[in-house]
């Protein structure tokens, strides 16, 4: 018999959930001027927590919308704030918060959750995959010579983080990404960033690009000077709505002074960073990490919500072991995806079709490595085109 039980909390339980939380990311309990800022994302929130008989586990979500391929939009439920008490752990409590998760996300007609993984073994046995990377960039500011057909940008205005915080929600809405994975943030959302870009630096600034047309691209960044080390100028969010935004805030960056190095965390893969540069090595890839998880919820509507590009039908058969609402053969198709009774190509678990959703994986490198099973042996090409999106999906948003 399980010695926890799991139950939604009351709001006068929140600020525990939040500091178990902290607590098992190794962050000491928050102030109260923190979790002034904290509490609206769980007054927000779906927040659970396991007792046994102490709260001893804790998982939240909150909804949003999630862009997919095509541009189309579907119910989001973000997961996060998940941690359960050192001297609790692998007994089951994480498995008992997604099992009573997942089976409310289904009933709320949730079609797909996505978060981001603190480690890459955890969150494959609940159905969620990788669903895209990002790569970590650093930019040697002292090599750095913009090629003569970098389009100049406009005008540039610096700005501290009491004068730029409560513009960020409507200068995300104005230039945020809509690739694929892309995710709408509730106004909840922001007090929670405040947080954590505070618990990083006391002089976190933005800059905003304004183009012809206004506002049209910012950056929130601070400088770390160590001595002996090189100073470092870290790039926290980077969002622009054109190319004449991106190269006219990337002359802002080159231009910030007693800069070395510049650091851009978790960038799309076909960011064209390096193309700015004479020289593309300045800007050295340093990583390419999983960025998000994404966990189908409901795979039929997941799969009728995308466009698929131009190749021939493949049938998959889908198995899922957690929602076996799912279980399933769909015929995928450049028209469409819908459910069918044909003979499927490629058999797979719920977690490889979430890796190959947003195309961060083909299905070919998925059948070399066994995730997914062959059939008809021309499938998995045809299903590598159909799965691929015009640009890499990127999800851009930290929770
Ligand atoms: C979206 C987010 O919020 S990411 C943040 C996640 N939180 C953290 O990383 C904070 C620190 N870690 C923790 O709080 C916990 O260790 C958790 C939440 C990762 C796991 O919670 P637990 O209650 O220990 O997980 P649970 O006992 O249900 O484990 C289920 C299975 O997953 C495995 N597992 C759990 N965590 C890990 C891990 N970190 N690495 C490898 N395997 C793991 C268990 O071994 C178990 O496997 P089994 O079924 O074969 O026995």
């Amino acid at each position: 018999m399980s010695d926890h039980h799991v139950r939604t909390l009351r709001p006068d339980e929140h600020r525990a959930a939040w500091n178990l939380f902290r607590a098992a990311l190794h962050v000491p309990p928050g102030s109260d001027e923190e979790w002034d800022r904290a509490a609206a994302v769980y007054a927000d929130g779906h927040i659970l927590g396991v007792f046994g008989p102490d709260l001893i586990g804790t998982a939240r979500s909150f909804d949003a919308e999630m862009t997919v391929a095509g541009g189309a939009k579907v119910r989001l439920a973000a997961v996060t704030g998940i941690g359960v008490q050192a001297g609790r752990t692998r007994r089951g409590v994480l498995t008992t918060l997604q099992a009573t998760q997942l089976a409310d996300f289904a009933e709320r007609g949730v079609v797909a959750a996505l978060l981001h993984a603190t480690e890459g073994a955890i969150y494959g046995r609940y159905g969620y995959g990788i669903g895209t990377f990002a790569q970590n960039v650093v930019v040697d500011r002292h090599r750095a010579r913009l090629r003569p057909e970098v389009p100049s940008g406009g005008e540039v205005t610096v700005h501290d983080l009491d004068q730029a915080s409560p513009r960020w929600p409507e200068l995300h809405t104005a230039t945020g990404s809509s690739r694929p994975a892309a995710m709408t943030r509730p106004t909840s959302y922001w007090g929670a960033q405040e947080n954590s870009l505070r618990r990083i630096s006391k002089l976190i600034l933005t800059a905003v690009h304004r183009g012809a047309d206004g506002d049209d691209g910012y950056l929130v960044y601070h400088v770390e000077r160590g001595t002996g080390e090189p100073a470092k100028l870290h790039v926290l969010a980077f969002e622009y709505t054109n190319a004449a935004a991106f190269a006219g805030l990337w002359r802002f960056l080159l231009s910030v002074d007693l800069v070395d190095e510049i650091h851009l965390l978790a960038r799309p893969l076909d960011e064209p960073t390096p193309l700015l540069f004479t020289d593309p090595r300045t800007a050295k890839i340093e990583s390419v990490d999983d960025e998000s998880w994404l966990r189908l919820v409901d795979v039929p509507a997941a799969l009728a919500a995308r466009s698929y590009r131009p190749a021939g039908p493949v049938v998959i058969e889908v198995r899922d072991r957690t929602l076996p609402a799912n279980d399933g053969r769909y015929r995928i198709a450049p028209g469409g995806a819908r459910p069918t009774d044909e003979e499927p190509a490629l058999r797979l678990e719920a977690d490889t079709l979430a890796m190959l959703y947003f195309g961060a994986w083909r299905a070919s490198a998925l059948a070399d490595a066994g995730r997914i099973e062959v059939l008809d042996p021309a499938a998995p090409a045809a299903a590598d085109l159909l799965f691929s999106t015009p640009e890499s999906a990127w999800n851009g948003t930290f929770f």
